[in-house]
Parts: structure tokens; sequence; C-alpha cells
């Protein structure tokens, strides 16, 4: 890179060359691929291993990093070693429950308690595969219960122990006999030959290790960094966190290492950033973005865009339809070709009763893969499609979607919020499926939910020259206050930050109370409704901890330190 790295790049690469593992949030568009590349400059001839989350960023980067360093997905680092040998069931058919229920050797229903109704074999066996995915995610080494999922009508204490310890041992052989041998007879998936790899708590053979994305990795990829004999660099951005249903955990959060930020975007100017920062004040983030003052940009309702980008996909595929019924021609991100095959499909099980669909051929009614992706985890990733399909019809789904174009060929891209990842456009249109929070009769105060201000913030934040934010606009409702600087709360929130305000604002905060701590009589101390009386989380201590937030809160809005 020819730029000259601003002083938060300079302060990665700097304590990346000291040895630190470090946790690096960046902000969208901030060049954390331009720092990580810094990064291995700095360490030159060291072999690094860079962990991207999707192939398509683990390709490109092959192309763009150093030789030092080897670009792949989790994934990819499994499939050489053992994910190569089970290509042959991975391309297999999706088994009903029905038939994995005799393979798991489960004849009979069960009932957990006298008087309940008992549970079918086919919804056990459909259970036993959500454990084993859940277990994938884990990084656990055995089938616990804290895998078995929680299910709807199975809600005492006593019901669901009884169901772990019908399900867990059937789980384990599931996996012992019929998932891991390469005879198995089960489903596998390729998070199935990455958990088999992990649990061999392989060894990279990596002097430093990148993780990028890594607020969206689950606990076996987190694990499997955390495992290397190496130097770890930790780098995401926990307000783009939305892959929560897949399994990620806020992994960055408990990593160890030095903090540090990337807060300058490089994408966008001044009026986006702003935008954003609304986003990650709903968010508490500890982070805000700075605009490019070099670049100019713009934020308006409504623009002629070069993408829109919806909260679902069923908006996604209605956006599609409006625009080919306008004669444009479209892109959607991700591509049809999955949709069409299966809209096929289920017009031929519908009409003929049996399909050659390789998922779909153990199937002879569509109302069986209707009940299996309701049911069954295994099926989740088929459910958006099914419910496309139910809506709109098959057949019309099919001829719309022919009509689709590649991108560079498109008047206008299409995508989700989650398929927008790590993706810009000049200008971009915010669909209007993402909704406002309603206060109602039950709920007078509703919040905005994590997941949608996440998936708000991501969308926002494509938007490189002019953002159309109709579909969001809503967000002024929701931010009373100067959205541009972190609240007391937000900087509390995030102690396990380093910025430099954090740690003089915690500091200033934690000697001023343990001076009244020390000092005052017990009946004039302020803080004593708020000292917490379990024990602090940070540092153990009990009482009134100068650690406690609540307290540290609380003499930060008497003394009016960093106050808004
Ligand atoms: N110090 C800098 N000064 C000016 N421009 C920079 C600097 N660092 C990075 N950039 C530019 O910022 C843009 C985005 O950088 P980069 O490709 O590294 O980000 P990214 O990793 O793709 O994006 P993101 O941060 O959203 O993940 C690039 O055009 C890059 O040249």
């Amino acid at each position: 890179m020819s730029h000259t790295p601003t002083p938060e790049q300079a302060a990665i690469v700097d304590a990346a060359a000291a040895g630190d593992d470090l946790v690096v949030e960046a902000g969208a568009g901030t060049g954390k691929t331009s720092t990580l590349k810094l990064v291995a400059g700095r360490l030159g001839r060291q072999r690094g291993v860079y962990i991207a989350y999707n192939k398509a960023i683990a390709d490109d980067a092959q192309r763009s990093f150093p030789t030092s360093v080897l670009c792949k997905t989790a994934h990819g680092l499994a499939f050489g070693p053992v994910g190569r040998q089970y290509i042959s069931r991975i391309k297999g058919p999706r088994i009903p429950a029905q038939h994995a229920a005799q393979i798991m050797g489960i004849r009979e229903p069960v009932q957990l308690e006298k008087d309940r109704p008992s549970i079918a074999p086919q919804h056990l066996a459909r259970l036993v595969g959500e454990t084993l995915q859940r277990f994938c995610y884990s990084a656990e080494q055995q089938i616990e219960r804290r895998h078995v999922p929680l299910v709807n009508g199975i809600d005492t204490e006593p019901q669901r122990a009884e169901l772990a310890r019908y399900l867990v041992p059937i789980a384990q052989r599931a996996w012992d006999t019929e998932i891991v041998p390469f005879s198995g007879r089960l489903r596998f998936t390729h998070d199935m030959y990455l958990k088999i790899w992990a649990l061999s708590e392989p060894q990279l053979g990596a002097d430093y290790v990148l993780l990028d994305e890594a607020q969206d990795s689950n606990p076996c990829v987190a694990g499997l960094v955390t495992g290397q004999m190496a130097q770890r660099i930790w780098v995401g951005d926990r307000s783009q966190a939305i892959y929560g249903w897949r399994g990620a955990v806020d992994a960055m959060s408990k990593a160890p290492g030095t903090r540090l930020m990337l807060s300058q975007s490089f994408r966008f100017g001044p009026a986006i950033a702003d935008e954003a920062n609304k986003w990650l004040s709903i968010l508490r983030a500890p982070l805000r973005l700075r605009g490019f003052e070099r670049l100019a940009s713009e934020v308006c309702d409504q623009v002629a865009p070069d993408a829109v980008l919806c909260r679902s996909n069923a908006e996604a595929v209605r956006q599609v339809m409006s625009y080919r019924m306008a004669g444009a021609p479209v892109a959607l991100v991700g591509g049809g070709r999955d949709i069409i095959a299966l809209a096929e499909a289920a017009d031929e099980l519908r009409t003929m009763g049996a399909t050659q669909h390789a998922e779909l051929c153990m199937f002879q009614r569509w109302s069986e893969v209707q009940d299996y992706v309701e049911q069954d985890s295994a099926g989740s990733d088929l459910k958006v499609a099914v419910k496309l399909i139910d809506t709109y019809g098959a057949r019309q789904i099919v001829q719309v979607l022919r009509d689709l174009v590649p991108e560079d060929r498109a008047s206008v891209v299409v995508s989700t919020a989650h398929k927008a990842k790590g993706r810009e456009w000049d200008r971009v249109q915010i669909a209007d499926d993402f909704r406002e929070p309603v206060a109602t009769e039950d709920n007078p105060h509703p919040q905005i939910p994590r997941e949608d201000a996440m998936l708000a913030y991501v969308s926002v934040t494509r938007a490189q020259r002019v953002l159309g934010r109709e579909g969001l606009k809503w967000v002024d409702h929701w931010t009373p206050f100067n959205p541009a600087q972190p609240s007391v709360d937000e900087l509390l929130d995030a102690s396990s930050l380093g910025t430099p305000e954090a740690v003089a604002l915690r500091e200033a905060g934690r000697e001023a109370l343990s001076a009244e701590l020390t000092g005052m009589p017990e009946e004039q101390a302020d803080w004593d409704a708020t000292a917490s009386p379990a024990p602090c989380p940070r540092c153990g201590g009990s009482g009134k901890c100068p650690c406690d937030p609540a307290a540290l809160r609380r003499w930060l809005e008497l003394t009016g330190a960093g106050a808004r």
C-alpha cells in the first residue's frame, strides 16, 4: 500500500511486530485488509495463516498478501487433511427424518412425563441432528447436554434433563458410528469435517494467525485459533455480528490480547459516517466511524441505486420481480440458480411425486419437504427457499429468476443485508422491510433488537457516495443524543477495549471511586445505592468494588465527567 498508514494502523503494525496477541475492532470500510497486509509485510518472513470468512475473500487475499501468508477459510484448512475424504458423502442426498431415525436405532416414541404426549421417532431424529449441528459449532470434545436444543413445549427443567439424558447418548453414538466413519450413513456436512479436524487439535505450523471477521466465528473456530502455538491476531467488528443463528459467538470479547481499533473509514465521507454512527450509538458500540474528508457523500431518502439492500430474502425476490417487470436487467447477490433448481424440483414433486434433484430425491411429496424444513434444523438452509416457493409459486419464480444477469451487466443489484456484508456500492437504496419497533399494550417500551440494529449498520455502511436511507430513516426517533460521541455507558461497556478515552475514563473513575470509598462516611456515599452485592465480574471484589460499572457510572454522572 502506498498510503501513509494512519496512527491507528501504525499502532497495530507496531503491536504486531512486538509479538503481542491483538484484538482489533475494525469499523466498516476502515482498511482492515490493507492493515493486515501491512502487518504481514512488517512480520517479513515469518509464516502467517490468514483465516477468511468465505472462499471469495480467501482467494482474493491469497492474490494480494505476501507469499509468506497462507489465506484460507477454516473449512478450507480442514478440507485437505479431513474433508476431502468425505467428499462423496458431502454430495449425498438429504435423508428424511424417518430414515435417519432408523439409522440411529430410534424405533419407539418417547414419553418424557406421564400424561404428556410422546415424541415421535422422526422428531427425535431431528433433535439428534440439531444436537450434532450444535456440537459441530462448539469447542467441546464430547456431546453434552448443552448441545441439545431447546424445544417448544419441553419447558420444565426435569423435562429438559430427561430429554438430554435420552438424546445425548444417541447423538454421541450417531457421531461415533454413523458420522465419523467413512461408511457412516447419516448426512455429512461441511461443518462436520471441520469439527473432526478441530477435535484433533491441529497446529497450523504458523508463526502468526490472522482471524478475519472474528466476531462471526463460532467456538469451534475460535478454539482452533486459541489453541495455536503462534501469535494470534483477531480482527472484526462486533457491530456486524449478524451470524448468531449459525452458532457464532462474540469470540472477540473473550479473546486475550492488546485491544486496538480502526475507526477511520476510507469507504465513505462524513455524511454516511454520521448515519452509521447513529446505529453504532444504538448498539452502544465503543467505536465511532470517522468519514473520509476527501470523499463527498450524501444521505437522502431515495436514490436511483446501484444496489438495493433488503432485510429478508422474500423482499429481495420481490424487488427482483418488480425491477424485472419494469424491464431492468437485475442481478441477485448469491444468484438464483439454487432457488430455480429447487423451484423446478418442487414442481416435479407436486405434479409427478418424484424428482431427480440431489437434495430432494428422497422425498415423494412437497408437503414432506415443507414438514422437513419446519421441523428439522438440518433443513434450515432450505427453509428460506421453500418459503419463497410457497409464497410466489414455483413457476413464477423460475420464470423471473431465469432472467437474472451477472452483476456487471445489471442496472441494479439486489441483495439481502446478510449477503451484502463485505461489499460496497456507489449508490445504495435501503428497502423498506426494515421495521421500526412499535409500542403495544404488552410492550409499551420496545427496543430495537440488536440483530436488526447490526443489519441496519451493515446496510448503511455499504454505500460509498449516496445512501438512500428511506427504509431506515426511522432511526432518528431512536437517537436523541449526539451519536458522534460514545456515551459514558458505551465507554464503560467497552471497558475491555484499550481506547485511550475508555482507559482514561475508567482509570479516572476508578481512582476517584477508590478515594471516595476510603474517605467518605458510609451514609454519605452516593454510590452506595448502586454498589453491587454480587462479586464484581471484573476483579472478583465484592460490595462497593470500584470496578463495578454501575457504581462507576453513578460517579461519572455525579461529577459530570465524560457526560454527553
Ligand atoms: N492509510 C490509508 N490512507 C488512505 N487510504 C487507505 C489507507 N488504508 C487503506 N486505505 C484504502 O481504503 C480502502 C479500503 O481498504 P481495504 O481494501 O484494506 O479495506 P477492506 O478490508 O476491503 O475493507 P473493510 O475495512 O471494510 O473490511 C482501499 O481503497 C485502501 O486503499
